[in-house]
């Protein structure tokens, strides 16, 4: 009820224990905090908040238009709502080394569990399409080094994104995600990786967990988890994919609802109203209310002269 009894400190901890126990911690991307009891529910080791998403529900574009502040306190709304860790995409960092900081303090504060910083410049843009570029491999390693220094709870997880495979190679990946490893990072987000083989290429690169990013209409193709597990992925993440499954269900019945004038036909399909009630945990505000106002007032009590 209002909020998870699990303390930051020990999402953390289940996050570290999570990467480091050889089974594949699957995250989908929870588009609103409303979906991390769902995600929670049906057993997933954790939940992605996603910068894309967060940009596409304000209608902009993935390009580093969210703030900081935007940024933070989404990732408080999602990470207060589940028991599980919470891993979400800093961009890159919101500027350079000092900012980094910065963001690391303020998403700390938020609640998260880890986070990743990636080493494009500015503007950034969705690691999946064509005409990205990166930063000098110093300043990559700045970012992290910066993160790493900056963090209070050495259990927070900062995450380094490499987004150069789309840029100069699978070669030139593996060697920044060895640098990055070197810098601090306590895990490596390896962006659009072309197949399990690239994966199993950087596992063999780096000692830290790697992610794999299956998201959709992208470079990589979307492998099972059994799959990303066998070559050694130690992290999944979905993080667009909720999004688009209710957006193209809305869409799909907006259009009904424009064409038919009523929803009537399209009520089978939809989350009921009591199922949407279980996930919002009603019964417990009814006890809670029921402990709280419900008692009787012994007489002699009640202040009112006890007429
Ligand atoms: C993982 C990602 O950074 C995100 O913001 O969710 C995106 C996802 C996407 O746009 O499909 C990415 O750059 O891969
Ligand atoms: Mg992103």
């Amino acid at each position: 009820m209002l909020s998870t009894s699990v303390t930051p400190s020990e999402k953390r901890k289940a996050m570290r224990a999570g990467l480091a126990s050889g089974t594949l911690q699957r995250y989908p991307g929870a588009f609103t905090p409303l979906t991390g009891p769902l995600i929670q529910q049906l057993g997933f080791e954790g939940v992605y908040i996603s910068g894309a998403v967060m940009a596409a529900e304000l209608g902009l574009p993935d390009i580093g238009m969210t703030t900081l502040t935007e940024v933070a306190q989404r990732g408080r709304e999602i990470s207060r709502m589940t028991d599980l860790p919470t891993l979400i995409d800093a961009d890159t960092g919101f500027g350079e080394a000092m900012n980094v900081a910065r963001a690391v303090h303020e998403l700390e504060d938020a609640g998260v569990s880890g986070l990743h910083l990636e080493d494009q410049v500015n503007p950034k843009r969705c690691g999946h399409l064509d005409g990205k570029e990166v930063v000098s491999l110093d300043l990559a390693v700045q970012r992290i080094a910066a993160a790493v220094s900056a963090r209070r709870d050495s259990d927070l997880v900062i995450m380094a994104r490499t987004d150069i495979r789309g840029v100069s190679g699978l070669e030139a990946a593996k060697d920044r995600a060895k640098a990055l490893e070197a810098a601090g990072a306590d895990a490596i987000f390896p962006e659009a990786m072309a197949s399990l083989e690239e994966f199993a290429a950087i596992r063999e690169a780096v000692d830290v967990p790697i992610l794999a990013n299956m998201t959709e209409f992208g470079k990589s193709a979307l492998f099972t988890h059994q799959q990303l597990q066998d070559v050694g992925v130690n992290i999944a993440i979905h993080p667009v994919s909720l999004l688009r499954i209710a957006m193209g269900a809305i869409e799909r019945e907006l259009g009904l609802l424009q064409q038919t004038g009523t929803l009537d036909g399209a009520v089978e399909r939809m989350q009921t109203r009591s199922r949407l009630y279980e996930l919002n945990d009603y019964a417990a505000y009814n006890a809670f209310d029921e402990g709280v106002f419900n008692f009787e007032v012994p007489v002699g009590h009640r202040g009112d002269g006890d007429a």
